[in-house]
């Protein structure tokens, strides 16, 4: 699914009006009539509701949103937030409308206009919409203040008044911090921003049918991964398939205390469909990978405690499996760096790099042109600083992370949640799945292991970074289900995955 910018938004309600065709007031009804739908499977006709208006097609929204919900039998009161003198004609339409039909619309210009907002009311927020064009001031910021002071429930219609839907607010803005944001058709960029989380809340979209052409054939770097996107990926099992379809990955893992980074790698490796998995792990962990992993053969390093690359036991040199995945527990020790060093200009194919072995790179900025192309980096937000520089808003991280990847032309996993899947075009794909009980040690090495069996079964990288990614989240929130975002440990991931 597409995430258009803001002028982009703008274009396509005026290219449905004018190819649909509809009138502008009946696009607005349709809105309206979404947004009721959800609240009124949210929300009983014992609620008490307040609904702040403003003087755009946003404010238009919530005069029309009143007028529904007095025809579904709701107790509301309106509120107009007067802070110009100009309304927008869809406003003034259905201002008539609701005249008609209440005589309970209130003006609020100065502060002691401002009602007081009780606990067990809801509040409706439709002040200031996509159209935002600066900060919230005068009696629009004092109302907003007085909104979010209150204890009720508060709804945001479109998007929280005060936010930007796609560039970055200041931190001295006044902005809605609404529990729930009903937005339009297309998710906002600014819904999938950390920064921006009070001022979204739990946010869901609502379909007004706006016209599929206009966003088929709109540009934009910028995705949100659906199920259905996911699905299209998966390469569908041959009946007369071997394991030699499904690739031979090599998984560099593992040092002394830090094995079950490795045994949780591997795991993950094999249960997203790799055809064979050798693992290398120094000595200290040979034991413990066989005993907890015996469907993985093991390359014990001849180092005991860390990994040097070197091994006793022979084997194919790591150039010679289908991709290696790098990193997850395997320290900073010299020995290591020196592995990294001489391996990398060996690869010709694309590899999975994590973990400590991205600290390595931002330790050594010059190992990173020696990345084959199309490689997956998988860095946390501290891991990606390291690797670049501090960034101010969330907007330049978005643009640190697609100068990276244009520069090196591999692909950046910015792990979190809506983890950001960054190509070497500069395109992002916001991951959908996933929940904050993912924030818990060793879940990142089981996406490595997902990456790490993708690439090997001959996946697109970019294909297979969307894909694991959303897999990963997805078999997270399975695991939050059984066990809870509390209780769960990478372990349920694993036991979660699924690729069907
Ligand atoms: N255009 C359409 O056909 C549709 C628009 N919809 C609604 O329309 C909204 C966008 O409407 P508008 O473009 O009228 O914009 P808004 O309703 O967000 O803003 C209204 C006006 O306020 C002014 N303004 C901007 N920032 C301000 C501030 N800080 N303080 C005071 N005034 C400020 C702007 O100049 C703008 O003209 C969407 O968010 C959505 O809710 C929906 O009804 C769907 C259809
Ligand atoms: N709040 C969250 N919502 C969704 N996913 C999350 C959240 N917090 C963490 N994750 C996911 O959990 C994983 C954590 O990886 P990482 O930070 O490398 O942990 P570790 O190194 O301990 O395994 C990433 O895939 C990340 O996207
Ligand atoms: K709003």
């Amino acid at each position: 699914m597409k995430i258009l910018n803001v002028d982009q938004i703008r274009a396509l309600d005026q290219y449905t009006i004018q190819h649909e065709p509809i009138a502008p007031i009946n696009l607005m009804e349709r809105a309206a009539l979404a947004f009721v739908d959800w609240f009124a499977d949210h929300f009983s006709t014992s609620t008490a509701i307040k609904i702040f208006c403003g003087l755009g097609n946003n404010g238009g929204d919530g005069l029309a949103i009143a007028r529904l919900l007095l025809e579904r039998e709701y107790r509301i009161e309106v509120f107009v937030v007067r802070y110009a003198p100009r309304e927008s004609d869809d406003f003034m339409h259905n201002h008539r409308r609701l005249k008609l039909v209440t005589e309970n619309i209130r003006y609020v210009e100065l502060t002691h206009d401002i009602p007081a907002i009780r606990h067990n009311e809801v509040v409706i927020d439709a002040i200031l919409g996509s159209g935002l064009s600066r900060p919230a001031d005068g009696i629009v910021k004092s109302t907003v203040e007085a909104i979010n002071r209150a204890p009720a429930t508060v709804v945001s219609v479109d998007i929280a008044s005060g936010l930007y839907t796609d560039q970055p607010n200041s931190p001295t803005d006044v902005i809605i911090e609404p529990d729930y944001t009903v937005s339009f058709q297309l998710p906002k960029l600014a819904f999938l921003l950390p920064k921006n989380g009070r001022y979204v809340g739990n946010w869901q979209l609502v379909d007004i049918q706006l016209h599929k052409r206009y966003i088929d054939t709109s540009p934009t770097p910028y995705y949100f991964t659906q199920p259905k996107d996911a699905r299209l990926l998966l390469q569908k099992r041959d009946r007369f398939s071997n394991k030699g379809s499904f690739g031979h990955a090599l998984l560099l893992a593992g040092s002394y205390g830090k094995i079950g980074a490795a045994v949780l790698s591997a795991k993950a490796c094999l249960r997203s469909g790799v055809g064979l998995l050798t693992v290398q792990v120094p000595q200290c962990g040979y034991e413990i990978l066989q005993t907890s992993v015996p469907e993985a053969m093991c390359r014990p390093d001849e180092h005991q405690r860390v990994l040097t690359g070197a091994s006793e036991v022979e084997g194919p040199e790591p150039v010679d499996y289908s991709t290696v995945g790098i990193g997850p527990g395997i320290g900073k020790a010299p020995e290591t760096l020196t592995m990294l060093r001489s391996l990398l200009p060996t690869l010709k194919k694309p590899i999975v790099v994590d973990a400590d072995a991205l600290n390595l790179l931002s330790e050594n900025r010059d190992l990173l042109a020696k990345l084959p192309i199309n490689s997956i980096l998988t860095p946390h937000p501290k891991e990606f600083e390291r690797l670049t520089k501090k960034w101010e808003n969330d907007y330049q991280k978005l643009d640190i992370l697609r100068e990276f990847a244009k520069k090196y032309k591999v692909i950046v996993v910015l792990k979190g949640a809506y983890s950001a899947v960054t190509t070497p075009d500069g395109d992002i794909h916001f991951n959908s799945t996933g929940n904050p009980g993912l924030s818990t040690g060793g879940t990142g090495d089981v996406l490595t292991g997902i990456l790490t069996a993708l690439l090997a079964q001959g996946y697109d990288p970019i294909e297979a970074a969307v894909l694991g990614v959303f897999a990963h989240g997805l078999a997270g929130d399975r695991a939050a289900e059984q066990r809870g975002p509390i209780g769960m440990v990478a372990t349920d991931i694993l036991d979660s995955l699924r690729w069907d």
